[in-house]
Formats: C-alpha cells, sequence, structure tokens
C-alpha cells in the first residue's frame, strides 16, 4: 500500500548539500531517490533541443508533460540522466542549466505537468526526495522532512569547489551573484516557492561537514519514523 512507504524530504537552496547528503541517506537506508532538480534541469535543456522559448508558459507545458527523461542505474556511480535517449548527464549541471531550470519552474502549469511523474518515484522500501517543494507539495504527507541550507557566500565556496574539480574555470563573484539571483526566484515565485515545510527540521551547514548533516538527519528520521 503506497501510504506505507516511508519518506524522508530534503528542500534548500542551491549547493546547501541536498544531493550528497540525499544520496547518502538513501544509501545507507537502501530507499530510492528522486533528485526532482534534475528533472528540471532536464526540462531546460529539452526547451534548448526544441528552440522553445523559455518565456513561453504555454509552449513549455506539452514539453514537460512528456518530457522524455530516464535515470539510468550503474552500479558505483551516479545515475546517468537520458533525455531523448542522449546522455545529458554532465550538460545539466552547469550554472547556465540551473538558471534556466529556476525559470522555468516558476511556471505553476509547468509545475503541475511535472507532479505525477515525481509522486511514481514514491516506491518500497522507502524514498529520499530532494528539491525545493518536497516536503511543502511533492509529498505533504511525508514524515520526514528536513530542510537543508547553508550561507549563500559558502554555497558559492562549494560550487565553486565542485565545478573546479570538474575542471570548469569559475568566478567567485558570478557564482555568489547566480545563486543569489536563483535564490530570490525559488523563494519568491507565487506558486511553490522554497519555504521550510512546517515541522522540518531545519539544519543549516555552514559550519558542519556532509558526516554531521547526515548524522543529523539519520537522528532525526529515526526518531520520527520509529
Ligand atoms: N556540509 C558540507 N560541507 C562542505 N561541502 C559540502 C557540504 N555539503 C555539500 N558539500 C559539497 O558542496 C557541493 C554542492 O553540494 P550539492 O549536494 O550538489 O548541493 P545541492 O544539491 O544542495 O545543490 C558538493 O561538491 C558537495 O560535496
Ligand atoms: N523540486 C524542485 C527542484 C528544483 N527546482 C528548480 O530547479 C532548479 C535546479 O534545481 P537543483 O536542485 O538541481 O539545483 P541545485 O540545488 O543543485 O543547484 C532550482 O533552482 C529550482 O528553480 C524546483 O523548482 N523545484
Amino acid at each position: 500500500m503506497p501510504e506505507s512507504i516511508p519518506l524522508i524530504t530534503i528542500d534548500g537552496p542551491s549547493g546547501a548539500g541536498k544531493g550528497t547528503v540525499s544520496r547518502i541517506v538513501a544509501e545507507q537506508l537502501g530507499w530510492n531517490l528522486l533528485d526532482s532538480g534534475a528533472i528540471y534541469r532536464v526540462l531546460a535543456v529539452a526547451t534548448q533541443h526544441h528552440d522553445i522559448d523559455v518565456e513561453h508558459e504555454e509552449a513549455i507545458i506539452p514539453l514537460a508533460s512528456h518530457l522524455d527523461v530516464e535515470f539510468k542505474i550503474v552500479e558505483n556511480a551516479e545515475p546517468r540522466v537520458m533525455l531523448e535517449g542522449e546522455d545529458v548527464t554532465d550538460i545539466i549541471r552547469t550554472e547556465e542549466v540551473g538558471a534556466v531550470a529556476s525559470k522555468v519552474a516558476a511556471f505553476p502549469r509547468v509545475r503541475e505537468a511535472l507532479l505525477r511523474r515525481q509522486r511514481a518515484f514514491k516506491e518500497a522500501p522507502g524514498l529520499l526526495a530532494d528539491g525545493r517543494d518536497m516536503g511543502t507539495i511533492v509529498f505533504p504527507d511525508a514524515k520526514v522532512k528536513v530542510f537543508l541550507t547553508a550561507s549563500a557566500e559558502e554555497r558559492a565556496n562549494r560550487r565553486m569547489i565542485q565545478l573546479q574539480q570538474k575542471g570548469v574555470d569559475v568566478n567567485i563573484g558570478r557564482l555568489l551573484d547566480d545563486i543569489r539571483q536563483r535564490d530570490e526566484r525559488d523563494q519568491n515565485r507565487k506558486v511553490a516557492p522554497l519555504v521550510p515545510a512546517e515541522g522540518a527540521l531545519i539544519v543549516d551547514s555552514t559550519e558542519l561537514t556532509i558526516e554531521q548533516v547526515v548524522e543529523k538527519i539519520l537522528l532525526f528520521a529515526n526518531d520520527k519514523l520509529s
């Protein structure tokens, strides 16, 4: 019965550590993982492939409804993200695609079109879902909700290190501006704005290691689920 499938949601701004921590927690629990941001990012790339104006909600809705996205599981590595059969795993992680994703994500009917697809990830033995509205809109009944954040400076710094490790040339000032703009758009949009869900554990990871964040979340989850 779907009601009995346990859920942990982790929402928060860019660079807070949601993806990293979600992967570790899901692996430790042996649960499924939903990286909802990847779906918005794939949609952003799809608008570019199909020459669709990102300001034009009506044109994006059919693309969102029929988005041909697949997460290919690879042993001991990150899943590969496929759009219409093409591997877009690396392209979707760029800051440019993140910015377009947050534009298309501001359209209410585009979000609506992606709801069912996200909810379908709820399968036994459990689901760890990360994004912006996992605890507020997509899975409001989740027993365990976390809001993971960190200062904008720390998040920009983490992104810089992450991109440098991939060999990408970065400018910290520009990264910080991008992060602030995306925060502003995600927090102030009319539908599904980025806000902590009621009852969420708020974790500020600015001064915490990844291990400390994982430990806090697992403790909270154990308590809520037992
Ligand atoms: N608590 C932490 N301390 C230091 N670095 C972190 C921490 N959490 C995550 N990171 C690093 O920050 C970068 C961004 O994390 P990520 O999980 O992609 O964030 P998000 O999914 O919230 O955008 C990654 O390189 C990750 O290893
Ligand atoms: N559940 C979600 C997930 C992402 N998004 C949008 O998609 C963009 C990219 O999400 P992401 O989670 O991949 O971004 P990062 O936190 O990894 O930078 C965000 O800036 C949001 O605008 C959303 O609106 N709702």
